[in-house]
């Protein structure tokens, strides 16, 4: 029997959002009573807030929206590295003995415990070398605990360029505690958001 582990960000009103940006939001439209035979919700939301996808058209404006990306790389193998130990940036030297000689996806897990209830400024971020190196084993899809590759400092976003140049697609919010580094399957496709550059995703590992 496999197991699964839910590595999602719980999405609910007071979850850290990147600073300046579009706060998470509920309201009922509808409530269930003597008038109303159901309940419905809306909700507001950035395309970033929680575990997601990025879309190239985050960072490049002739890039791909989220609804166009290959849902293929969203979904299969991956390996699971523990970088903890990383400082300010995962660097090359930082995972290479525990990356495969091929790998169709990695998760680099930075926190040792996911900050759910307070922003981080100060967040890891992964060096473009690690990036190249990672997708020199043949990956397609990179994954991280951090809200985002780059630094929240960073105004060239030289990681998500990189990403970009190398065909990697990009996860950002993951909650890796308690899984152990190893392998995986990935399932975590993005939503179909026309003309949007990053979606939330509900983000699933598999025992294999
Ligand atoms: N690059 C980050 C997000 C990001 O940069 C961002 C997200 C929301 C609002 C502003 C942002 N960057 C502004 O410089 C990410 O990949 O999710
Ligand atoms: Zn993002
Ligand atoms: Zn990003």
């Amino acid at each position: 029997m496999s197991k699964i582990w839910d590595i999602s960000q719980l999405l609910r009103p007071g979850l850290p959002v990147w600073p300046g940006d579009s706060t998470f939001e509920t309201n009922a439209k509808w409530v269930l009573d003597s008038d109303c035979p159901v309940n419905v919700g809306q909700f507001q939301l950035s395309t970033h807030s929680g575990t997601h996808a990025d879309a190239p058209l985050h960072y490049d404006p002739m890039g791909l929206a989220i609804a166009d990306v290959d849902l293929d790389i969203y979904i299969g193998p991956c390996v699971l590295i523990d970088a903890i130990c990383a400082k300010g940036q995962v660097e090359p030297e930082d995972i290479a003995d525990q990356l495969p000689n091929r790998v169709e996806r990695v998760l680099l897990r930075t926190y040792a415990a996911f900050p759910h209830d307070h922003w981080v400024e100060k967040f890891t971020s992964v060096a473009p070398a690690t990036i190249d190196l990672i997708a020199s084993r043949g990956a397609r899809l990179i994954g991280i605990d951090s809200p985002s590759l780059d630094p929240q400092t960073s105004k060239t976003l030289d990681a998500h360029h990189a990403a970009h140049r190398c065909s990697l697609a990009i996860l950002e919010g993951l909650v890796l505690d308690g899984v152990p580094p190893g392998n995986y399957e990935l399932i975590a496709p993005p939503l179909k958001l026309k003309q949007l550059d990053a979606s939330p995703v509900r983000a699933l590992l598999r025992s294999i």
